[in-house]
């Protein structure tokens, strides 16, 4: 045998040797043998020669010798293996090698367990002297083994059959990966061996940037999870959910192992989810909107429809013009304040304030300055009366005031100067300058009446009798005012029936040239022979007739009757110019000037015959139409004259505007002419004016030979008045002419 130091010291006493130094080897040999943490034998012929305890020990036998002398087969599963193992050993101990081999063995009560043989021949150049076997079990390091071979195929089975991709990266590289991965990512496993993180990521800022953020979690042994967006192979960018962790925190170089889940598809329907989403809320957030427009307009038109009502109801409860309530909100106030006054006994007061001359200031002024003026005096009422009584406007120039709870009639009277007084300041309107004043009739209740209706007409009634008597008055109703009223009516009636009767006269003023002395003209003037009264003058029926409406038939009436007398006249060789007072209703009506054209025609008579007067209030109002029709009755040849000139308020320039052939000048200014300087320098004016603007002047109501003497010297043209003559029947005037013709006409003849 050689002396490899892990060679089995072959015991020799079988082959005789008895020295005390052998015995002593043989002593120390047994000792190793014995203790020994291998089994050892020594098989010769392939029978047990000799054996450890542990070789014993590892095939189940109590000692070492109860396997002496046993054939090496009783130690294989079967004789199958215990040839082969002699077939594969065999040559290489034979060249002296040491056979080693692991085998499954058999120990003594049958069962199977590996071990690890390792054999040399003890002198491969002579078998005979046998082999030396150390024997390892290695029954349960083989078991483990083979445990961990199969835990690391199931782990490898279950890597390769994940549905997430696995990554182990060591320094950010991978050291190995599963094929789902690679897959992922679009590689195979192999071409990921080694590689870096670097790879999968959009860019070095992004992986650096992931690196220093999770690199945090790694080192403090915690995991980390998140998700990210990665790129694969062909470019395409994926979204994965990425779970990490240090495979050994207190030892980085061992790297992380990463657990990936490609939700690029989930991604996609979250953010397709979240897109929706966001689109409903925008959605939502639109239609939202347009509701809240919706409400919002709804909420406006609701504001627009409740101001409008009340706009509708302020409408209908207050004068347009003055923003004064109107007459229902009066009488409603007055209804309410009236229960009032009755529960606790007091008295309420009704002023009906109608606007002096209001009416010849509108026309002469034209309507839109008589509605300043009415805006003027409402505000200058408004503010004259204390804040609980109410003034209305009910009418053109008329109003109403309510006084709650008055004590005495002297109370009233100071609430009527009030009122006066605020009235009485100049107004400014245009270029002119207006002094207005008011009558005011008055009823209090209970006495003059206990209800709205009947209190505003007995307030009524009561100014009318104010007006009677002047301007600027007031007047408290008493019964005696109703008798009044009723006559009034009795009037208009009488007028309509007048009409039908034939009780209207025309009478005839002489129109005097005033170099001459000879009648040249006459002025019609109506006259009413009401039976039962005797002749009614005009002054107290035409104004009636004016606002009954019936001057219109009462003006034909004329016109067709001083025509009629003109052609009588003209069959009697006189020709005599007439004029006619017209009423504004008269030229509001659209066939004038046919109408006067055929009646000029029926008569035969020339139309310069005819003379229209018209007042310069007339004249004013509503200026273009009344220039337009001025202008055809002038281009029919018919002759225009202004009526009660100086009283009105024409400017130059209408009066240029105008048609005209002839100004009137008012008896007011005739009549002081000899008497007031200033009437004297009117007059003059006047008639220079007519002068320069070519104009013929007839001065009216001239009673004295003085008037007429100033108005020869200032240069009149012809004069009408009781000096001459009164309004004549048409016969006395036709005598009167007749005796003057033929005076004219003796004169001629001496
Ligand atoms: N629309 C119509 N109006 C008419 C008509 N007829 C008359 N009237 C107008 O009525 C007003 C009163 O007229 P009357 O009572 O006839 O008075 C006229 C004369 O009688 C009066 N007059 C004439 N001379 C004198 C005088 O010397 N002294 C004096 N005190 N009075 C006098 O003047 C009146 C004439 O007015 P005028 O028309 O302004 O020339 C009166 O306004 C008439 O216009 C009619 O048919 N239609």
């Amino acid at each position: 045998m050689n002396n490899d130091n892990n060679e089995l010291k072959i015991d020799l006493t079988p082959y005789g040797s008895g020295t005390a130094s052998a015995s002593s080897l043989l002593n120390e040999h047994q000792i190793i043998l014995d203790n020994a943490g291998v089994g050892i034998c020594f098989v010769l012929d392939r029978r047990i020669q000799r054996c450890n305890h542990q070789f014993a020990q590892i095939h189940g036998y109590a000692s070492a010798d109860d396997m002496r002398g046993m054939t090496s087969m009783s130690l294989y599963p079967d004789a199958a293996s215990h040839k082969a193992l002699g077939q594969a050993a065999y040559p290489i101990l034979a060249r002296g090698e040491r056979y080693q081999t692991e085998r499954l063995m058999r120990r003594q009560d049958g069962s199977r367990f590996w071990c690890r043989l390792t054999g040399k021949m003890v002198e491969p150049s002579q078998p005979e002297q046998g082999s030396i076997w150390i024997v390892e079990d290695i029954d349960e390091q083989r078991k483990a083994s083979e445990e961990l071979k199969t835990l690391s195929h199931y782990q490898q089975l279950i890597l390769d059959h994940a549905m997430v991709g696995i990554v182990f990266l060591q320094n950010r590289h991978v050291t190995s990966c599963n094929r789902r991965f690679a897959e992922m990512l679009g590689y195979t496993p192999q071409e990921l061996q080694g590689v870096s993180s670097r790879t999968w990521y959009p860019n070095k800022d992004r992986w650096e940037e992931m690196g220093q953020y999770y690199g945090k979690f790694l080192a403090k042994g915690l995991s980390f999870r998140t998700e990210i967006e990665l790129v694969r192979k062909n470019g395409k960018h994926i979204w994965c959910d990425v779970c990490s962790k240090a495979i050994a925190p207190e030892d980085p170089s061992q790297g992380s192992i990463w657990i990936m889940l490609d939700v690029t598809d989930r991604h996609a329907s979250e953010q397709a989810l979240l897109d929706a989403h966001q689109a409903l809320e925008q959605r939502v957030e639109e239609r939202t909107r347009k509701l809240e427009q919706v409400v919002s307009d709804l909420h406006h038109e609701i504001e627009e429809r409740i101001l409008a009502e009340e706009r509708i109801r302020h409408l209908a409860q207050h004068d347009g013009l003055t923003g004064l309530p109107n007459r229902d909100l009066f009488q409603q106030r007055l209804e309410d304040h009236l229960e009032q006054s009755r529960a606790r006994g007091e008295q309420l007061a009704v002023l009906f304030i109608d606007l002096d001359r209001f009416k010849h200031i509108n026309d002469s002024l034209g309507h839109h300055e008589g509605d300043i003026l009415l805006k003027s005096i409402a505000e200058r009422l408004r503010q004259a009366i204390d804040g609980d009584n109410t003034v209305a406007r009910i009418g053109g120039d008329e109003f109403v005031v309510m006084l709650p709870n008055i004590r005495s009639d002297r109370e009233i009277e100071n609430a009527v100067t009030a009122l006066q007084t605020a009235l009485q300041p100049t107004l400014n309107i245009g270029l002119h300058e207006l002094r207005i004043s008011c009558s005011t009739g008055i009823a209090v209740f209970p006495a003059d009446g206990a209800t709205p209706q009947t209190l505003i007409q007995h307030a009524d009634t009561a100014m009318y009798r104010a007006k009677a008597q002047g301007r600027n008055r007031f007047q408290f109703y008493n019964h005696q005012l109703d008798r009044e009223q009723l006559e009034r009516v009795e009037l208009e009636n009488a007028l309509f029936h007048a009409l039908k009767h034939e009780e209207f006269e025309l009478y005839y003023q002489p129109q005097v040239d005033i170099k001459t002395g000879l009648i040249d003209g006459a002025e019609a003037l109506i006259r009413w022979n009401r039976p039962d009264h005797g002749m009614v003058s005009p002054g107290s029926f035409i104004p009636l007739a004016e606002e009954c409406g019936l001057i219109g038939d009462i003006g034909d009436w004329v016109l067709e009757q001083a025509c009629a007398q003109m052609h009588h006249w003209q069959q009697n060789g006189i020709h005599l110019r007439v004029s006619v007072n017209l009423s504004a209703l008269q030229l509001e009506d659209p066939d004038f000037c046919e109408h006067v054209a055929d009646c000029l025609q029926r008569y035969g008579l020339e139309p310069d015959q005819l003379e229209l007067e018209l007042t310069e209030s007339i004249l004013m109002k509503h200026v273009d139409q009344t220039t337009s029709l001025l202008s055809q009755l002038d281009a029919m040849g018919v002759h225009l004259s202004i009526d009660d000139f100086g009283t009105g308020y024409s400017s130059l320039s209408y009066l240029k505007r105008f048609p005209l052939d002839k100004l009137k000048i008012d008896q007011s200014f005739v009549r002081e002419i000899s008497v007031d300087q200033d009437d004297a320098v009117i007059c003059r004016t006047i008639i220079s004016m007519a002068e320069n603007l070519n104009l013929k002047v007839t001065a009216e109501g001239v009673e004295e030979a003085q008037q007429l003497a100033l108005l020869a010297e200032f240069g009149c043209h012809q004069y009408q008045g009781y000096l001459f003559s009164k309004p004549l029947p048409a016969s006395e005037l036709l005598a009167l002419y007749q005796q003057q013709q033929r005076e004219a006409a003796q004169v001629y003849v001496i």
